[in-house]
């Protein structure tokens, strides 16, 4: 479902009189169906780098990348955005929202653009919003003033209301407690269950190891400090 196959990754710093940084080298992975994959690493080694050129954020200087049969490296940014409304949901570690929009219509909206009726929308939207604690009578307002842990269940809410084939996870239990931390990891082995193929960042531990079935560590595709080189 996710195929890296020798990617590579440079950084133009245009400010700094174009200086090239080679960021990742020979990156290789590989995620198959019902499967949940932890990259690990030291910080800076490239853990979000390879989740943004899979997500299609960043350009790769060479290589392939394919999602659910559909290649990422060469696609346009259209190709890119319809990719992402049916196949490959992301939960970054921060909330991105219009403002005034309602919580509820935060969560609803993957489904709306895929052309779920709103009622059915919006029930689902409400079972995970409840399922994830947040309290009734914040679903009609923006969560832009919502607490750091709230806001991340609204994005968890939004990242899973469509049973996207695959998915990005970005510390899914980063600021959560242990209630919610497990609502997180039941809802990434339910999605497991159904087949996606899932590919995380995950500090923390024991959750890793509950819910990945693998670890690849991304040192081995940062240059300098891969083995061979
Ligand atoms: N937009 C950018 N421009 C230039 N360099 C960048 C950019 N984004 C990342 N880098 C560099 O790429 C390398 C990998 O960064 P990345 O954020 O992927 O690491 P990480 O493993 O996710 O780290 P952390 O665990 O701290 O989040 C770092 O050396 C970083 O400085």
């Amino acid at each position: 479902m996710i195929i890296v196959k020798n990617l590579s990754k440079t950084f133009t710093l245009h400010n700094q009189g174009g200086a090239v940084i080679p960021v990742m080298t020979g990156a290789d992975l590989h995620v198959g169906r019902g499967e949940c994959v932890a990259l690990t690493g030291p910080s800076g080694a490239g853990k979000s780098t390879l989740m943004r050129l899979i997500h299609g954020n960043y350009l790769a200087a060479s290589g392939e990348i394919r999602v659910a049969g559909h290649a990422v490296t060469g696609a346009s940014a259209r190709e890119i955005l319809a990719l992402r409304r049916t196949h490959l949901g992301y939960v970054s570690q921060f909330l991105r929202v219009i403002p005034r929009v309602p919580t509820s219509g935060v969560v609803a909206e993957p489904l709306l653009r895929l052309g779920v009726p709103r009622q059915t929308a919006e029930a689902r939207a409400a079972e995970l919003l409840s399922r994830l604690n947040i309290p009734e009578r914040l679903w009609s307002l923006s969560p832009t003033t919502f607490s750091g842990g709230e806001q991340q269940r609204v994005n968890i809410a939004r990242g899973f209301v469509h049973d996207y084939p695959v998915l990005l996870l970005d510390e899914p239990t980063a600021s959560l407690d242990a209630t919610n931390r497990e609502v997180v990891l039941n809802l990434i082995e339910e999605a497991k269950a159904r087949g996606a193929a899932i590919l995380g960042i995950f500090h923390d531990e024991a959750a890793r190891t509950r819910v990945c079935d693998r670890l690849v560590d991304v040192t081995g595709f940062t240059p300098g400090l891969r083995h061979d080189a």
